[in-house]
């Protein structure tokens, strides 16, 4: 039987951080993925086609707005098979880095088929061939929830794993989800010319986001497609040609919505079936695989990193804890997992970017002590001479000016926000951007400019701007 010190059982962003980490220091690891490649599912089914076809959509959408606005015309219907090559082409050309073949130069032993612990150290692959691990990792992610609908079971319906495969664009879509996959694919979708709807059955869309950036995005993804929030679906049934009948309440009032696609993407559920976990006693929290902050289960040996397990959902948090796992299943060390200076970003056009707490949270966690700095992008240049105002800058600070939450919504927010994670991650104050020189006129200036309000509080207020202005006043 082969021995390994490490088996990781999936082979997706956690579960490839750690076997590449652990096999460069020396351990002799193991791979189990199901799939014909590695990659998970941000390469094939998630972050990867998903961005692709956001591009590929916006590109389509930035045309017909300049032509529309220089008086130029534009006939036809786009080529879906164009942005459908666009996705598959971004697919290939990363799958490379996250091959077989890649990971068997490394020096880690690839094994295809599904793993599943027959004891606490064994696990069988395909209910045949069996190995040991000295300590098992398992990064086996998630796929899509399906809401138990009436109806939905009888009829076809698109999730993230069959989204990417369409040959052609539906005319419309309803889409079940108000979350990231709903959003970020029901606008690229319908700005490729398919019309959407998407439904979701809570009071508002995006409920982790800062409550005064959900309106900016709602107001914006309006005017491309049909958002209906607190909107339950009770039925769904399948109609002559292949369309499909949803019966929905809205505010006490039952309404039908007709569609020739389906679309869920109503969250997710963690791979743990299957995998032999109740055999071997491993604690869970709910569907998900209970982990301590040093990622092992209650199982010492036995760690868990990514989808898996109830914490941040997405592909940096994955690699992040797949690190510590390197570090704690490698070294025989601690470390523990820390999501206090993780962002996320939503990849809809106005882009939102999060990290830390809303305004909600830091009030419930730290109390009404706390300061608040607000900018809209009508304020700053780059923004003006783009066309590209509409969006805010908001970011929550504890008296001291330390960072506790930064949250923007704009054009490429994810990109000019990522100085506000340097700042918090080493603890600098938010006056600290403001101190930093940013070129005129870069998008950047709009954290900086929401950073000069902490001096122009201090400064210009209180007793300390008294005393500078009488100062000033005899100076002068
Ligand atoms: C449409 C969409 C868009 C997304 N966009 C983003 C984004 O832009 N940014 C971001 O950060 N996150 C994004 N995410 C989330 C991101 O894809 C996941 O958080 C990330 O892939 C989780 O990594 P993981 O390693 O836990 O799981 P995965 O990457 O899913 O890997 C799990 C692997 O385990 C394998 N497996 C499962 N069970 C077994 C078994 N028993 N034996 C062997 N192998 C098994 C699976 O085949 C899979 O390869 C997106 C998700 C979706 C659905
Ligand atoms: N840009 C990114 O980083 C990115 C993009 C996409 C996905 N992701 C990751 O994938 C995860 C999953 O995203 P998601 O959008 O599928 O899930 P989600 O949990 O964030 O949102 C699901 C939405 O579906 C709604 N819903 C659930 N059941 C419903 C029902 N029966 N009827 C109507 N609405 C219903 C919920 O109210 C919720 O708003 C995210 O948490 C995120 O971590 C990240």
């Amino acid at each position: 039987m082969k021995s390994y010190d490490i088996i990781v059982i999936g082979g997706g962003s956690g579960g490839l951080t750690v076997a590449a980490g652990a096999v460069g220091f020396g351990a002799k690891v193991a791979l189990i993925e199901k799939e014909r490649e590695p990659g998970g599912d941000c390469l094939h089914t998630g972050c990867v086609p998903s961005k692709a076809l956001i591009a590929a959509a916006k590109e389509l959408y930035t045309a017909r707005k300049a032509a529309q606005a220089y008086g130029l015309e534009l006939q036809g219907e786009a080529d879906y098979g164009e942005a459908f090559r666009r996705v598959q082409a971004a697919k290939a050309a990363i799958q490379p880095h996250d091959s077989t073949e890649r990971f068997r130069t490394l020096g880690v032993d690839v094994f295809y088929g599904y793993g599943q612990f027959r004891d606490f150290h064994h696990i069988e692959i395909n209910g045949d061939e069996v190995i040991f691990g000295k300590r098992i990792v398992i990064a086996t992610g998630s796929r899509a929830a399906i809401p138990p609908i009436e109806g939905l079971q009888d009829v076809d319906y698109l999730t993230n794993e069959s989204v990417f495969d369409m040959r052609a664009l539906p005319k419309s879509l309803v889409v079940i989800g108000g979350g990231p996959v709903g959003l970020e694919l029901g606008q690229a979708l319908a700005r490729l010319g398919c019309k959407v709807t998407v439904i979701d059955r809570g009071t508002r869309l995006l409920s982790k986001e800062d409550e005064e950036i959900v309106p900016y995005v709602q107001a914006a993804l309006e005017k491309e497609m049909s958002l209906m929030p607190h909107t339950a679906v009770h039925k769904v049934e399948a109609l002559p040609g292949g369309r499909k009948r949803l019966y929905i309440e809205q505010d006490g009032n039952m309404l039908q919505v007709e569609a020739d696609a389906l679309f869920i993407a109503a969250g997710r559920k963690p791979n743990t079936d299957r995998l032999g976990l109740s055999h071997i006693g491993i604690e869970m929290d709910g569907d998900h695989i209970a982990a301590k902050r040093t990622l092992q289960t209650n199982i010492p040996h036995i760690y868990a990193v990514g989808d898996v397990i109830k914490s941040f959902p997405y592909t940096h948090a994955a690699g992040m804890e797949g690190k510590i796992v390197v570090g704690n299943a490698v070294f025989g060390l601690k470390r523990k997992v820390s999501y206090d200076n993780v962002p996320w970003v939503t990849y809809t056009d106005p882009e939102i970017f999060h990290l830390g707490m809303t305004e909600k949270e830091a009030r419930e966690q730290v109390g009404d002590e706390i300061c608040i700095y607000k900018l809209s992008l009508d304020e700053v240049d780059r923004f003006i001479t783009d066309g590209h105002t509409e969006g805010i800058v908001k970011v929550i600070t504890d008296r001291k000016g330390r960072i506790l939450g930064a949250h923007a919504v704009g054009k490429g927010a994810g990109e000019w926000m990522q100085q506000a994670v340097l700042a918090k991650h080493y603890g600098h104050k938010l006056s600290d951007i403001s101190q930093v020189v940013h070129p005129y006129p870069a998008y950047s200036e709009a954290l900086m400019k929401t950073a000069n309000q902490y001096w122009q509080g201090k400064l210009f207020q209180g007793v300390t701007g008294r005393l500078l202005q009488a100062y000033v006043k005899r100076f002068r």
